[in-house]
């Protein structure tokens, strides 16, 4: 063993060898599904360098300028430059293929590759690391054109549109799921490993007193369960509508964290003046934009939570054991998710709604995890058992071992 669990001999003789920093490009983003899981990779990458007594990882994350991962990247002092990109549309309907979003964008796709080309000849990283997101695709091409070892990571069982043009050209292919590997390539399922989907260290030290103290929730009734609902990075119409739709009903037995979104705060806040709730109702809730660095003290004081099924919320969850209330985004974009969530439910490991869902459906969920505490318990405890918590130890050794190939 080089020093660190994660280092194994044959990565510390590599690093030992290369005598200066492993140089890692991260690319992946415009959700927080595909950003986190690659901040968390690097974070334990550095961390076990650091345990082996050798150098931080000197790290380029390339992604799209207004994306989430660049304020995660200079939030983390990661150096950062921005590819263009488009967003690549299925193929399934030829007149979407066509139209002139999707050419304009797929127009810009090529001029990515080059600029990001350009940024892996300047960088000559060691490895690139992708973690899905459009951004990705261009990234992970340049790494290849120039030769450089790529480890794409899937956290989704299906996997996206992305990793279905990377794998093709991966070096390592690394999956959240043992089902994703008869989803794989032939040409890269050999050398794939199952890893998980990394959880920022950060979700499991959670204090519920620190969300009550740091978020102002006085008016919080410590009697009641606390409820988190959750959109996802950018909220979610539909969620907001549903809770919305209950809000009275459930304030009469719960304290509401409602995490709606940027672009939707103005609406949910106007639909909740009109209601003119009592003030000790209105006292035990709160509306946010996005949870920043509260995340882990809210999901710590969370009872129950109500989220969309994305792979990233999941396997927070799943690490921390929470009864939730999965309700998957809709449409095409959201099959893996209407997945995720039907695989969780068929194990007792969540609640799912699925289709064409109202707010009696919501309410006839949450009722019984309010006031059925074994039952909220149980769930919980199957939701744990879901967990994989070295996913980011498993992904680190793959970057390693493909640098060192
Ligand atoms: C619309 C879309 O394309 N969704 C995809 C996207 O999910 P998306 O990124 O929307 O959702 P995920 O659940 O995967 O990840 C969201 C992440 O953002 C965090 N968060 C969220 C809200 C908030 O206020 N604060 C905060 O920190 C969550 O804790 C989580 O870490 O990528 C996932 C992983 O490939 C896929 O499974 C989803 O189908």
């Amino acid at each position: 063993m080089g020093g660190s669990p994660i280092i194994n001999d044959k990565s510390a003789d590599y690093l030992h060898g290369l005598g200066r920093p492993l140089r890692m490009i991260v690319t992946g983003g415009g959700t927080g599904g595909h950003t986190y899981p690659a901040l968390t990779a690097f974070r334990t990458l550095n961390a076990a360098l650091t345990g082996a007594r050798l150098l931080s990882a000197d790290a380029l994350w390339v992604g799209k300028a207004d994306g989430l991962e660049s304020r995660v990247a200079a939030d983390e002092g990661i150096e950062f430059r921005a590819v263009a990109t488009g967003k690549i549309r299925r193929a399934g309907n030829p007149l979407r293929m066509l139209s002139p979003a999707n050419v304009s964008d797929m127009g810009r796709v090529p001029l990515g590759v080059v600029q990001a080309r350009g940024i892996v000849a300047d960088f000559e990283p060691d490895v690139v690391l992708a973690t899905g997101g459009y951004v990705a695709v261009p990234v992970g091409v340049a790494a290849r054109m120039c030769r450089c070892p790529l480890v794409v990571h899937e956290q989704t069982v299906r996997l996206g549109l992305t990793n279905r043009t990377l794998a093709r050209v991966a070096t390592r292919m690394a999956v959240s799921s043992e089902s994703s590997l008869p989803l794989l390539p032939d040409s890269v399922r050999a050398a794939a490993v199952v890893t998980g989907n990394p959880v920022r260290p950060e979700i499991l030290t959670g204090k519920p007193d620190r969300a009550v103290a740091d978020l102002g929730l006085d008016g919080f009734d410590p009697r009641l369960p606390t409820v988190y609902v959750t959109g996802g990075a950018q909220g979610s119409q539909q969620m907001n509508a549903l809770v919305t739709a209950i809000l009275p009903w459930l304030l009469g037995r719960a304290n509401v964290i409602h995490q709606c979104g940027a672009d939707n705060l103005d609406d949910v806040r106007a639909r909740v003046t009109q209601m003119q709730l009592p003030a000790d109702q209105a006292g035990r809730r709160l509306l946010i934009p996005y949870v920043a660095a509260e995340l882990p003290d809210v999901l710590a004081l969370a009872d129950v939570v109500v989220s969309r099924s994305g792979a990233g919320t999941i396997a927070e969850l799943a690490a921390l054991g929470k009864a939730a209330i999965l309700v998957p985004l809709a449409g095409s974009a959201g099959n893996e998710q209407v997945h995720n969530a039907r695989h969780l439910a068929e194990i007792g490991a969540a609640i799912a709604l699925v289709g064409d869902v109202g707010p009696d459906h919501l309410r006839a969920a949450i009722a019984p995890l309010l006031t059925d505490v074994p039952r909220r318990t149980d769930v919980a405890k199957r939701a744990q058992a879901h967990g994989r918590p070295e996913a980011a130890a498993r992904l680190v050794e793959v970057i390693l071992a493909a640098a060192a190939i």
